[in-house]
């Protein structure tokens, strides 16, 4: 016991986000591959929908889907990849996601900017609640809402085409929470689960992503007044910490105390909605 966490519930947070003791990023990729082909098939859907963002995440999990749905048709199966631009305005490293998109090459690339719906939104929320908002917060607040409005454009794109949508949660978000419940946190298959971030960038570098898309500096880039804050200055801890964290390894007291705060924090946001505990009535069987 260190503080006030053990190594037991650090392996019983490993055990719970399903991070395996040993890596292989052919393995990986490969079984990752062959699981959104399996998955897509089984659920007689025609296509994988994902946001393409300019980060390592969607990156990966884009040339995962298009590697799945090549390996689909040349089994005779009909499916496509569909990847989405949805900047909010100008997007600082928009460069970044037009580079992804050249990487990953997908079947169909689509474009739409969530600003004028994400700012309609939040001024009709701001009008009829004003006085919850108007706080500095305020910034914070429209970036959830931006993330849901990119959750509400993929799901009418897969609606249409009837396709799934990919979220690309991992190991390392889960474990901090580090999600918009309901925005980039709802999908339909999540391909990089129980990875943690250097694991993506591994899986990135083996599929043949070039070294400045796989080591860009990780960030949710939802906030107006600071474009591209780097997720690793939110959490006050590295990301090396939390990956050395999910490997079972020790790290400072410090880091620990943080990861466990942000995880015990947010189980909500890994959980079904709850509701009131149903007791089973034997009497009332038929
Ligand atoms: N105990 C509880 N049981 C059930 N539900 C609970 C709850 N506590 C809060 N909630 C609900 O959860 C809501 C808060 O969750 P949420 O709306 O997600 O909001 P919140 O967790 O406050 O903010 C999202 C965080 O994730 C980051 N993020 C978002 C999107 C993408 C990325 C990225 O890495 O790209 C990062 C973002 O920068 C921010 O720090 C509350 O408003 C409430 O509705
Ligand atoms: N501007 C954007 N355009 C399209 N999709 C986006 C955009 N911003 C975020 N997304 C979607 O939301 C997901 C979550 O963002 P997140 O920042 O966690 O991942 P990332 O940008 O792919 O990688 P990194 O975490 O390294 O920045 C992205 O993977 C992507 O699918
Ligand atoms: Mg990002």
């Amino acid at each position: 016991m260190t503080g006030n966490w053990s190594v037991d519930e650090q392996f019983e947070i490993i055990r719970a986000l399903g991070v395996p003791g040993a890596f292989d990023a052919e393995r990986e990729a490969r079984e990752r591959i062959a699981f959104l082909a399996g998955y897509l098939r089984q659920a007689n859907a025609r296509a994988y929908v994902l946001g393409i963002s300019g980060g390592v995440d969607s990156l990966t999990a884009g040339l995962l889907a298009q590697a799945a749905v090549r390996a689909l048709r040349e089994d005779g199966y009909l499916a496509q990849f569909i990847a989405v631009r949805l900047p909010y305005g100008t997007q600082a490293d928009e460069a970044a996601a037009r580079e992804c998109l050249a990487v990953i090459n997908p079947d169909l690339g689509l474009e739409a900017n969530v600003k004028t719906a994400a700012d309609a939104l939040f001024t009709e929320v701001r009008k009829s609640a004003g006085d919850l908002f108007g706080t500095a917060r305020d910034d914070f607040h429209l970036g959830n809402v931006k993330a849901r409005q990119r959750m509400i454009y993929q799901y009418a794109i897969a609606g249409a085409a009837n396709g799934l949508v990919i979220g690309t949660d991992h190991a390392a978000e889960a474990l901090m929470g580090f999600f918009t419940k309901h925005g980039d946190g709802a999908a339909d298959v999540v391909p990089l689960s129980g990875l943690n971030k250097r694991r993506v960038r591994a899986i990135a570098t083996y599929m043949g992503a070039p070294s400045d898309l796989v080591s860009k500096v990780p960030t949710a880039d939802l906030e107006t007044d600071a474009p591209l804050k780097p997720d690793e200055e939110v959490y006050g801890i590295g990301y090396d910490a939390i990956d050395d964290f999910l490997e079972g390894k020790t790290i400072s007291k410090s880091a620990a105390e943080r990861i466990l705060a942000a995880y015990r924090g947010s189980g909500h946001k890994r959980a079904l909605p709850i509701g009131p505990a149903f007791v089973a009535d034997p009497a009332a069987a038929p």
